[in-house]
């Protein structure tokens, strides 16, 4: 099948972009392998998740989220918001569309793209002049492999699979990693009565998400190290020291790792109060696993009925996209810095893997379409 752009993706980068062509009337197709859009957001997410980001930072383009709704949207709010967007672009994703493979092809100077139609099981060949990926920095689970894990006798999960804590009620539940779904993930936890204990083993920041948008605000104006100052002066002022409750801060600052690493503040909903509290255990790093019991690197050990992995997630672009050394790195990351990341060469693009959240969607895909515009026109100049 002939086609001018082929998107990889219907979570928010592939339906921000296919509206930005369709704004420049450029034909394309967007291929998703699940049976929906914004799969993220509508199966992998868990209930009482809110936007951390205030929504002036939330909106794709040409579709302010409404002045009416709350600062922080909850879950739900954004999906409906998704789901007026693609009714208003007139987004038509193909469903069931798995890109198991693209390459270049030299030759034609175009892109081949193998999509197995998850139905039918076919393989469809797609040729397209531009390629976007919109796969996702979160497109797979990531769970490490800790010594004695398939021995382990209770329920494991990943966060992507959690909804929330009704079922855990008097189970112990280990909880690893501390990022922004392992700690919420725990608090959840904890107040639906799960006796809940997280493995932290590195420092991070915590911070409020008024100081996240006061921080984003000040960032239009001021350099990136004083808005660090700023925010770690508020979260010490908040939060005080928590080094005796295993919690450290990094030496650099929150706003530097979020943009130099992907690794995003934690944003509290109330776990540090109940980490105070000792409702909510803090643990070492796992040494192993046997049956229900985990032994941690300070050689203590407990049993439990349940963990929970919150380790992440990993952009696993480069599985599919043979030819992906035209715009990422081995780890399936753009290879060039932010603002240019999104541009590759031989008419490849990526949208949404700048570590900047829907914020970074909404100007990779603005750039990408207008850069594809560009093209188009002084080819058909010539
Ligand atoms: C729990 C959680 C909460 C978050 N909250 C926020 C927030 O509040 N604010 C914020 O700015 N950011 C947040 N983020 C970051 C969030 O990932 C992005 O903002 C947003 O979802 C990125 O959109 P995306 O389209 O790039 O990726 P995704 O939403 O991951 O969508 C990628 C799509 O590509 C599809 N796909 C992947 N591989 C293939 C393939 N080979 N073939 C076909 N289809 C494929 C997937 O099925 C998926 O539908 C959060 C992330 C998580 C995990
Ligand atoms: N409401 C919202 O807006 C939310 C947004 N998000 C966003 O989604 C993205 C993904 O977040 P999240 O799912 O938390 O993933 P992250 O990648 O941010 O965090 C992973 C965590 O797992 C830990 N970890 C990894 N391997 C191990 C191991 N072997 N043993 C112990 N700990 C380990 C890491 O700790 P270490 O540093 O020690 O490696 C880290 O604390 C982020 O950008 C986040 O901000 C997530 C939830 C809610
Ligand atoms: O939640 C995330 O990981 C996001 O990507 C949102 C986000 C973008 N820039 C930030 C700066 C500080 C905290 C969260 C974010």
């Amino acid at each position: 099948m002939q086609k001018v752009v082929v998107i990889v993706g219907a979570g928010p980068s592939g339906l921000a972009t296919a509206a930005c062509l369709s704004a420049h009337s450029i034909p394309h197709v967007i291929l998703e392998k699940e049976d929906i859009y914004a799969s993220l957001w509508k199966k992998r997410a868990y209930d009482r998740l809110k936007l951390h980001l205030a929504k002036e930072f939330c909106s794709l383009p040409f579709k302010p989220l409404s002045p009416d709704s709350p600062t922080y949207i909850p879950k739900d709010m954004f999906v409906n918001y998704l789901d007026e967007y693609v009714s208003t672009f007139n987004i038509q994703p193909q469903y069931h569309r798995s890109v198991e493979s693209a390459w270049y092809d030299e030759v034609d100077g175009k892109w081949r793209i193998d999509a197995k139609n998850m139905q039918s099981g076919d393989v469809e060949v797609y040729v397209a002049e531009f390629l976007v990926i919109a796969s996702g920095e979160n497109s797979a689970k990531y769970i490490p492999e800790l010594p004695g894990l398939g021995t382990f006798k209770g329920e494991i999960i990943h966060s992507n699979e959690y909804k929330s804590g009704a079922k855990y009620e008097n189970m112990d539940v280990l909880v690893v990693g501390c990022g922004n779904s392992g700690m919420e993930i725990s608090y959840d936890l904890s107040n639906f009565g799960a006796h809940t204990s997280i493995v932290i083993r590195n420092p991070f920041h915590v911070v409020s998400k008024e100081m996240v948008r006061l921080g984003m605000i000040f960032y239009k104006y001021i350099p990136l190290f004083v808005v660090d100052f700023l925010i770690v002066l508020m979260s010490k002022m908040v939060y005080g020291d928590l080094s005796k409750y295993g919690i450290r801060r990094p030496k650099k600052g929150p706003f530097f790792l979020k943009e130099t690493t992907g690794r995003a503040p934690v944003i509290d909903v109330g776990t540090v109060h109940k980490i105070k509290s000792k409702e909510i255990k803090v643990v070492p790093a796992i040494s192993s696993i046997y049956g229900k019991k985990v032994l941690f690197e300070d050689g203590g050990e407990r049993e439990f009925d349940a963990i929970v992995f919150a380790t992440g997630y990993r952009s696993i672009a480069n599985n599919w996209l043979k030819d992906f050394k035209y715009v990422l790195n081995e780890n399936g990351m753009p290879k060039t810095d932010f603002p240019h990341h999104w541009k590759g060469e031989k008419n490849l693009y990526c949208c949404g893997l700048s570590r900047r959240g829907l914020f970074g969607v909404s100007m990779d895909a603005k750039a990408i379409a207008d850069d594809i515009k560009r093209v188009i026109s002084e080819k058909m100049e010539k």
